[in-house]
Formats: C-alpha cells, structure tokens, sequence
C-alpha cells in the first residue's frame, strides 16, 4: 500500500481507538438505539473473554462428571441427576443452571434439565470430549500465562507431549507415548472425516501417513479406497500400538509399519501421497523443513503431499492463534502458521502446485495440497 494511505489508515485507526476507549462513548453507544445492538455485541465479547476460562472449566466439570451421556437418555430432576453426579443437590442445580447459560444444558419446566444445543453436539461427539478432557493439563500451566511467554516456567504440557524436546525421541518408551498417542487416536476421526471428505482418496495407489499415530487415519483412508496400500511412520514405541490397531482392523496385509526418526531417518519410497497430519505446527521452522525435505527426497516428481492440520488466517479459523498459539508455547515448541508460510516452507523443500481445499469446519483443521516438483 502507498505510504500516504497507509498513514491515513493508521490515524483513522488512532481515531476509531480513541473513540471506542472514551467511557462517555461507551454509554453513549449504549443509549442510543441505533448503535445499542454493536454496543452490546462488543460488550458481551468482552465478557466473554473475561469469563472464558470459567465458561471452559463448567464445560470441563460437565465432561468429567459424563453430564451430556447422562442427559442424552432423556431429561432428569435435581434429586436424579445429583444421584447420578454423585454431587448434592446445590451443588447440581448450580452446576447445571451454569450450564443452561452456556447452551450445553436447558431447562426444561421448573425441575428438570435436559441437553442443549450444545450438550448435544458435545453428547454424540468422542473426538471433542476427549480433547476437553485433557485441557487441564494446559490450563494449569496457562495459570501464569507471562512466566510462559518470558521462559520462566516449564510447562507441565512438555511432558505430555515428550517428544517434543527430545534430541533421541526414538528412545520413548511405550508408557511415554501411551497418554498424547490415546488422546490423538481418540481424536482423530474428526480430523479424518474432514479431510477425506474435501480429498478424494481413492486416485491414489499407495498412502504413506507420516508421524501417523496409531493408524487410525489410516484405517478411515482404507474404509474409502479399498485397493489402497499403506504405510505408517512413527516413533518405534508408537508404531507398535499402530501395528495392534490396524492389525484388530485386518489392514496388516497391506501396511508397512515403520519405527523411526522422521527427522534423520531415510523414509521408504514409493508412496504417491503422503499426510502430514499435525505435525508441522508442532515443529520449529528448521525442523518443519528438515521433514519437509526428508520426505521429498522419498517422491517422485508429480507426487502429493498432504499437510493437513489448523492454519491461521483461513476464513472461519480466526481464534486459532490464541489457542494453538499458546497450546505450542506450553509445549516447548512449534507454532501455529499461516497457509503462506506453510507454503513459503513447502516451496523451499522442493514443493509447488499449492491448493488449499474447502472444507468444512478449519477451526478444526485446513487441507493444504501440495506437488513434488
Ligand atoms: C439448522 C442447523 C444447521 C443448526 C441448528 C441447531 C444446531 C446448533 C445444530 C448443531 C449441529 C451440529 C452440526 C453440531 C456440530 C458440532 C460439532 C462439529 C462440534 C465440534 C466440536 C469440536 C471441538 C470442541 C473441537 C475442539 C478441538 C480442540 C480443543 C483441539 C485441540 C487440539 C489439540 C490439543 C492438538 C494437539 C496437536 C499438537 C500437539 C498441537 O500437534
Ligand atoms: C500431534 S501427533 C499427531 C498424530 C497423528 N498424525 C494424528 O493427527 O492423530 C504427532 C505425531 O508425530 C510423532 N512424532 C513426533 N516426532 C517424531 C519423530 N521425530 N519421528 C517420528 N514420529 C514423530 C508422534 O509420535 C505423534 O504420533
């Protein structure tokens, strides 16, 4: 942008944030009808914002205590749903009348309470709960949130996720991997159903899903395109438990199951797609491109590359930075990106003919086609 319209911007900005900070604005906009809709709009996001962390710990309390499965067999009274809860009953009306505020339950005539809309997406959804499960691991370190962005603080997330600043992650041992491989497995159909649904599978001969857990994204690429061969590569202790799921799946026949290194070690050739499902967010940039360039040098000219995981700015994802941005800051490393800087990478390891796929819920995740070149 020309510099003359770019100071204009900058004091039409200096003038709108002056305007809005201006207590005497803010009652203005309040009292007058025209302007009292935005006003409270504005208003209720910062509320928001303020009680967020709360609203995320009610929904965490109706997790743990399985409220969403209780209430999906039908509507309960206080004294039922206190014995189910095992809570008293004070206890039950306050945590479900925080939870009509919120739409994950509702009131339903004055004694009893069922779903909300909400509740219900939260009740028939194993993938989301599983992840709400485990927030408290980031929320006891988000306890103090600039000790974490100065670097004065080790983040109790780092040990969940050990591999993460580890030099020889090969090394973990089953128990290590167990608890981070358990919460990817259970949340990866929501992940997989998106992309495979916006990607058409099936054109392809032979999938390599590289850092690919337990297989489970493997398992739904299989249920589409029945004569696709399949590879896995993960960390040896974590290729195990794949080999266990895929093999209760009867894939074994036609999967290669790979322990390694993805950073060091020479991946196998002959794959004409491979998935990066997230992965690349969890590395820094000199390690994002050393696996880039890794798997390029197994491919073919021609070959697909899927890197499939939340990316900033893409429209419908705007919080994505608040929460992946400090959800890999408690890790130790990585970074949430933008689609551009995905690609800026994948260019300099030898990538281009980008595409980056609708679909429909990239709060969740984005698919970004990439080609050997
Ligand atoms: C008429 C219509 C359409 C609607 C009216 C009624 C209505 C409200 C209907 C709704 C029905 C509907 C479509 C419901 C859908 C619900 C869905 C899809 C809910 C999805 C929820 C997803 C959640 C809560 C996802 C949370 C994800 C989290 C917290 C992700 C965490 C990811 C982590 C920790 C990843 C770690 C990986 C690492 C280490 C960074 O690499
Ligand atoms: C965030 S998880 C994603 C797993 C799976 N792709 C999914 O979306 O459910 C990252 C995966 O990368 C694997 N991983 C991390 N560092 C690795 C390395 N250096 N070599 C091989 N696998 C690695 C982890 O074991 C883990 O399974």
């Amino acid at each position: 942008m020309a510099p003359f319209f770019e100071e204009w911007r900058d004091r039409l900005r200096a003038w709108r944030d002056r305007l809005i900070a201006d207590p005497h604005f803010q009652r203005w906009s309040l009292a007058n009808p025209f302007t009292r809709p935005i006003a409270r709009r504005r208003a209720r996001a910062a509320l928001d914002l303020t009680a967020g962390f709360v609203y995320s710990q009610v929904l965490f309390a109706c997790a743990r205590l399985k409220l969403f499965d209780v209430l999906a067999a039908g509507p309960l009274t206080v004294p039922a749903l206190a014995g189910r809860l095992g809570l008293s009953e004070a206890a039950t009306r306050r945590l479900l009348d925080a939870a009509a505020s919120l739409d994950l339950a509702e009131r339903r005539g004055a004694e009893r309470y069922g779903l909300g809309q909400l509740g219900a997406a939260f009740a028939g959804n194993r993938a989301a709960l599983s992840l709400v499960e485990h927030q408290p691991l980031l929320y006891a370190d988000l306890a103090d949130p600039v000790a974490l962005l100065k670097g004065e603080k080790r983040a109790r997330l780092a040990d969940y996720w050990p591999y993460s600043d580890l030099e020889q992650p090969t090394a973990l041992q089953a128990d290590a991997v167990a608890p981070y491989s358990a919460l990817m497995a259970a949340s990866q159909p929501m992940v997989a159903q998106e992309a495979l649904d916006a990607y058409d599978i099936s054109r392809h001969k032979r999938l390599m899903d590289v850092g690919g857990g337990e297989g489970v994204f493997l398992c739904a690429a299989a249920a589409r395109a029945p004569h696709l061969q399949l590879t896995l590569l993960d960390l040896p202790a974590v290729a195990e438990r794949a080999r266990t799921r895929l093999d209760a799946a009867g894939l074994l026949s036609r999967t290669d199951i790979i322990g390694g290194d993805f950073l060091r070690d020479p991946l196998p050739r002959g794959a004409d797609v491979v998935t990066l499902i997230r992965i690349v967010h969890d590395q820094d940039d000199a390690r994002a491109l050393a696996l880039l360039r890794n798997i390029r040098q197994a491919l073919e000219p021609g070959a697909t590359l899927l890197v499939i995981e939340a990316m900033s700015g893409v429209k419908g994802a705007e919080p994505l930075d608040a929460y992946y941005g400090f959800y890999t800051l408690a890790m130790g490393r990585g970074e949430p990106r933008r689609v551009e800087e995905i690609e800026a990478l994948l260019r300099q390891a030898g990538f281009g003919g980008f595409e980056l796929l609708g679909n429909a819920l990239p709060t969740l995740t984005s698919i970004l086609v990439a080609k050997a070149i």
